[in-house]
């Protein structure tokens, strides 16, 4: 539990889109609770969240040992790291779909 809020801290300092995510987070909850979701509301936006933050977890780690493994320039090095910002961007997209269809119409 320690090594494991260690890395999520780790991840917020060296991180913009972690600090990002964070703010984003923090207003689309805050908005939840001023709309008053339902449940299947918070699950949806709870799922978003989640899976945006996953995503970046896992890409950061990637990143360091793609760091490590390949400090120099190498094609595979790039398509890796290219690929988990994929994962990442998707996440991204599904999160700002969760937005658009919870969060729109009660505006
Ligand atoms: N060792 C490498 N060999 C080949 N291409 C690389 C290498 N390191 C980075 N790249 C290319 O540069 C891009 C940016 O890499 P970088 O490590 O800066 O990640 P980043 O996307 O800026 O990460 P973040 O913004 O999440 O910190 C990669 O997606 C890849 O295309």
């Amino acid at each position: 539990m320690r090594f494991a809020l260690s890395g999520i801290l780790t991840m917020l300092k060296s991180e913009n889109n972690a600090r990002i995510h964070l703010l984003a987070s923090v207003v689309v909850i805050s908005l939840g609770f001023y709309l008053k979701l339902n449940t299947t509301e918070w699950l949806w936006i709870a799922l978003a969240i989640a899976l945006v933050w996953i995503m970046e977890a896992v890409n950061t780690a990637f990143e360091a040992v793609i760091d490590l493994l390949s400090p120099d320039f190498h094609p595979l090095a790039g398509k890796a790291k290219d690929i988990a910002a994929g994962a990442v961007l998707m996440a991204a997209i599904f999160a700002i779909v969760v937005a658009v269809v919870v969060l729109l119409p009660k505006f």
